[in-house]
């Protein structure tokens, strides 16, 4: 997969993923936001305060990979982070990020180990998102996140906000948003357990079935 050289199709595919994750309850009101590269190295972003059920392709805004604006409504105030995860990672073309309530309720649990949230419960789990960092609780569009996201984004696309929500990349559109479903489906496993004794995959029968980290 290369980044995406039809703007107008990459255009589509972002109104159709926005629509689909909302439609299907993975995000709600104006939070979340989706993101695709293009051939010539801009950043097509959905716009700040939208929501994913209703944004239009002609509504999308175009940064630099510093997430700075070029032309479209002003990008979502989490440019910064898109923009991190591609420098980070030269094989993302699509970025998601959500507050899916399941994810969102790990990144408020107390004592979540910050090198990986989510114990790997299931095989889809450890194929499609592998180990997820908890990065430090900063207030939504803060740019002083951007370092650590970068440093991190290097070696893994899956990021969980602490009291925020996820954030995945992918070589295109649909990988990033089958993980990002992934983490969550596994996000709520994990709060159905609590209580329960669980037994994960071990670390070797997860190590087989890891995503590769470009
Ligand atoms: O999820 C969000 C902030 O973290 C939504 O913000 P935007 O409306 O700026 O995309
Ligand atoms: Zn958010």
């Amino acid at each position: 997969m290369t980044a995406y050289a039809d703007e107008s199709a990459a255009r589509a595919l972002i109104v159709r993923t926005a629509r689909s994750l909302f439609t299907r309850g993975l995000t709600h009101g104006s939070t979340g936001n989706l993101s695709v590269r293009l051939a010539d190295g801009t950043l097509l972003l959905t716009p700040t305060g939208s929501s994913l059920g209703t944004v239009e392709e002609g509504e999308l805004s175009r940064t630099d990979l510093r997430g700075e604006h070029l032309d479209g409504p002003r990008p979502t105030k989490e440019a910064f982070l898109h923009a991190a995860f591609y420098r980070a990672r030269p094989a993302a073309n699509a970025v998601v990020h959500l507050h899916s309530t399941h994810a969102a309720a790990v990144s408020c649990l107390d004592g979540v180990d910050p090198a990986n949230a989510l114990p790997p419960l299931t095989a889809y789990y450890a194929m499609r998102v592998g180990t997820l960092p908890l990065l430090p609780y900063h207030a939504p569009g803060d740019g002083s996140l951007e370092p650590l996201a970068e440093r991190t984004a290097r070696t893994h696309h899956a990021l969980l906000l602490a009291n925020h929500g996820p954030v995945i990349a992918g070589p295109s559109m649909e990988q990033a948003a089958d993980a990002i479903e992934e983490l969550e489906e596994t996000a709520k496993l994990h709060l159905l357990l609590r209580g329960h004794t669980t037994r994960p995959l071990t670390p070797e029968q997860a190590a087989v079935l890891a995503p590769p980290s470009p």
